[in-house]
């Protein structure tokens, strides 16, 4: 998991908090509408708008879910319209019973601190137009049970909301922490991960050991799948995943245990073969490309090639001069095959030399 898929993951959480409140709207302004308290007005314009908005709010994340809508606008929102609702239905009430603000009050509460346990902000914008309306109607006679109402759950939510930063810090600094030593592990890993295969590390270390083993021929021979870009463009990319997994397979199927099979790069391999004369190089080579034709993997995109996954392949006699230069020959034979119609197999000047 990376840094921006953790912010991601807090979004998603504040966006499904913001779905459980909408829906506790529309659910109580259902109630008031069908069950009004005190039987005062039943239908309210407010009450209507919440409904509405809730709804339609809900259905617009639903039908898309990456859709951000802001919880702070939306909470102080339902909070104004619940607080002109209890405006008109408390002018109904009859004798001013109190008990109509008190119950109104701690709906209101209630739906906050459920939704917004971890979000002290959309708490205090939602319950806070709903408690001056109350403080207000009420005329201070009960201003101490008001106050009480909503310092409760303010103070319960804050608290949470300091422990849940604490946690949240705390998570943090591990993905860090996992994620660099995840780096380090990969940076000190001999094997590309995909195919199982050795990377440019693991080659390194293996051919100081052949090298230091003696002397005797060894060939380099560089692979590329043909038009895999095409591949990749036309069947997505884990499919092309796929490819490099069947293809690394067949490549090591191939040669013996004692010859070293790379993944050089994205599409390249890079295969050396040990203590081996040139002839059986060659043929090597060439049954390495005949085994890779042979998976059939279907690629359409191959122009003009074939109409599955083909290889080309360069080889170069590995000399004193080193692996680099053997390398840069290979490279040569390789672009040389590619342009003289892919999916075969060329040798370097200097093995033709030798
Ligand atoms: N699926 C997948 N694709 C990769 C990976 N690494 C590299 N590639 C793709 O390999 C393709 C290489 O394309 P190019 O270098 O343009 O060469 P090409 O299309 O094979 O053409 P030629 O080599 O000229 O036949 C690019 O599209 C890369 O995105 C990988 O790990 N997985």
């Amino acid at each position: 998991m990376s840094a921006k898929t953790w912010r991601a993951l807090i979004k998603e959480k504040h966006q499904l908090s913001l779905r459980l409140f909408l829906l506790l709207n529309a659910i109580s302004a259902c109630f008031n509408i069908a069950s009004p308290t005190h039987h005062a007005i039943t239908i309210t314009v407010p009450v209507i708008l919440v409904l509405l908005s809730s709804t339609a709010l809900l259905l617009w994340q639903a039908l898309d879910k990456k859709r951000l809508i802001s919880i702070n606008l939306v909470s102080l929102l339902l909070g104004v319209l619940w607080a002109w609702h209890i405006v008109i239905k408390n002018s109904d009430v009859p004798n001013n019973d109190a008990s109509f603000l008190i119950i109104v009050l701690l709906t209101i509460l209630f739906i906050g601190s459920i939704s917004f346990i971890n979000n002290l902000r959309a708490f205090t914008l939602h319950c806070l137009p709903v408690t001056l309306t109350v403080l207000w109607l009420d005329q201070g006679e009960h201003w101490l049970r008001v106050l009480y109402s909503i310092a409760l759950p303010g103070i319960g939510i804050t608290i949470q909301h300091i422990i849940q930063r604490r946690n949240d810090k705390f998570t943090q600094r591990l993905m860090d922490k996992l994620l660099k030593e995840k780096k380090t592990l990969s940076d000190l890993s001999m094997v590309d991960p995909l195919t199982g295969l050795y990377n440019r590390r693991g080659f390194q270390n293996r051919l100081e050991n052949v090298l230091a083993a003696g002397s005797g021929n060894h060939y380099v021979l560089l692979l590329d799948i043909d038009h895999f870009k095409a591949y990749n463009d036309n069947y997505g990319h884990s499919m092309g995943d796929q490819a490099l997994i069947r293809v690394s397979a067949a490549v090591r199927d191939a040669v013996r245990s004692r010859d070293i099979v790379t993944r050089y790069g994205g599409e390249e391999f890079m295969v050396l073969l040990t203590n081996i004369e040139a002839n059986i190089a060659l043929q090597t080579a060439e049954r390495i490309r005949q085994r890779v034709y042979d998976l059939k993997i279907l690629h359409l995109f191959n122009e003009q090639v074939a109409t599955n996954v083909t290889i080309s392949i360069g080889l170069a006699p590995l000399k004193d001069d080193g692996i680099e230069e053997a390398l840069r020959l290979a490279d040569k034979a390789l672009y040389r095959a590619k342009n003289q119609g892919r999916n075969s197999i060329l040798t370097s000047d200097a093995l033709q030399a030798a």
